[in-house]
């Protein structure tokens, strides 16, 4: 396979008669192994400290990089003329490599892996390589016919990092790119096998051969480069959407509502809109973990974020501000709108009674309401009037809305305790 796939035969033809190459195929094949084996031995170190589910990925490519290595090795150790048994088993090892490296792929970007498919294509690379080795002894054929299935495979490869649900990166066109330039190779050297050696120039099967040669021995290592970056890119994602988060229930946290408020104040300055922010504390909280146990606590404030969620807009913005105050900012509200969305919001919650660890919870919420103006102009300012208008809300009686109103610079309330209104 590998004297075949390389061109071999017709790199060492071209060294003695046109004296185009000037490298000793068996020495390169060996460090090119070596090479990539060390890549593969790192990348198997390193990949002990990633994520599990970015592990499993990296271990199918581990698999499939010292796949890789054996076709290599094999001409380093057999020569360019490892026999025919060889190049059947090898051949099929190529393809089974490229066919790993595809379903790290998949895994890495958690798109469906077409197994099936892939292992048809290796045993069809298998098939044309006997059939042409044993009953139609066809070299020139062998070659064109295996390059079909191994040119699939790596467009397979190729497809699954260019079509990721997420944005492209530079690593992704490095990597994605390298496999489409192998198949578009794979694809030409197939057709220039196909015609022979009466209808192409000597020069241009030479050409190739080299080609096909210098790609096959920097893919595996440029290839793992690439793949790692894309793992190290797709970690620092994780750890950016960490940052960005509350652990316990998922949402946003005061970090990122206070970046998206400035984003906000910006808008509304340049668009003469409004927006509007909701403080909300969930009211004797204190009593919850007294009396069922900080771990129902947690359930239960994770169990109110989803009630307050249900009764949100999909532009509103839900974050934990801290123990079990949150937040919600509401783009384009003005104060009308956004007390109708606190009293939405207090009264799901106050209406809907949580079932955790076999206990029965009622919780309710206190909500203070501050829009965005001439008169709360900054985001330090928003802050404060929505807190000072929550605080109102708790001293009130809880379970309301209070109102930071533009025209009044006592907050006003929304909705007086009022359990039939609920
Ligand atoms: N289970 C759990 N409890 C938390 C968490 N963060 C804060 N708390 C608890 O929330 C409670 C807040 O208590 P307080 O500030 O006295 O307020 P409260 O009991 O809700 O009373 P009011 O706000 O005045 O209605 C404290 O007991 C904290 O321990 C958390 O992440 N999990």
């Amino acid at each position: 396979m590998v004297q075949q796939r390389l061109g071999l035969a017709h790199a060492s033809v071209a060294t003695s008669t046109r004296n185009r190459m000037h490298f000793d195929i068996t020495t390169a094949m060996m460090v090119t192994s070596l090479l990539t084996f060390c890549v593969g031995a790192s990348l198997a170190f390193a990949s002990s400290r990633y994520p599990p589910a970015l592990r499993s990925a990296m271990r199918v490519w581990i698999g499939g990089l010292f796949l890789q290595t054996l076709p290599l090795f094999a001409v380093a150790v057999l020569g360019t003329s490892p026999g025919a048994g060889a190049i059947i088993v090898l051949n099929t090892v190529y393809a089974l490599a490229y066919a790993e490296m595809g379903r790290a792929l998949h895994l890495f970007t958690g798109q469906r892996h077409h197994g099936s498919l892939s292992m048809l294509l290796v045993g069809a690379v298998a098939l044309i390589s006997i059939l042409f080795t044993y009953a139609w002894p066809q070299p020139g054929w062998r070659v064109a016919l295996t390059e079909i299935p191994i040119a699939a495979l790596q467009f397979m490869v190729a497809r699954s990092i260019l079509r990721q649900p997420r944005a492209l990166r530079p690593a992704d066109y490095l990597t994605g790119g390298l496999f489409l330039a192998c198949t578009v190779i794979a694809v030409s050297r197939g057709i220039v096998e196909f015609l022979g050696p009466t209808l192409i120039a000597p020069d241009l099967r030479v050409a190739m051969a080299s080609i096909v040669f210098v790609f096959s021995a920097i893919l595996p290592t440029i290839g793992t480069i690439g793949f790692m970056l894309m793992c190290s890119d797709h970690l620092s994602d994780d750890l950016s959407r960490l940052a960005m988060i509350d652990p316990l229930t998922g949402v946003y946290n005061r970090r990122t509502l206070v970046g998206l408020a400035e984003k906000a104040i910006g808008d509304a300055q340049r668009d003469g809109t409004s927006f509007s922010l909701l403080a909300i504390d969930v009211d004797h909280f204190k009593s919850i973990n007294d009396d069922y146990g900080h771990d129902t606590g947690d359930e239960a404030l994770c169990g109110v974020v989803t009630l307050m969620r249900d009764a949100l807009r999909a532009d509103h913005v839900l974050s934990r501000i801290g123990g079990e105050e949150f937040a919600i900012l509401l783009p384009g509200s003005g104060e009308a709108e956004a007390c109708l969305t606190a009293e939405r919001v207090r009264r799901h919650v106050a209406n809907s009674p949580l079932s955790i660890n076999g206990y029965t919870l009622g919780l309710r919420v206190s909500i203070g309401v501050a829009t965005f103006g001439a008169a709360v102009p900054d985001l330090s300012s928003l802050l404060r009037a929505a807190d000072r208008a929550l605080y109102a809300a708790k001293r009130a009686g809880r379970d309301r809305t209070m109102v930071m109103s533009r025209f009044a610079c006592a907050p006003e309330c929304v909705s007086p305790l009022d359990p039939q209104k609920g």
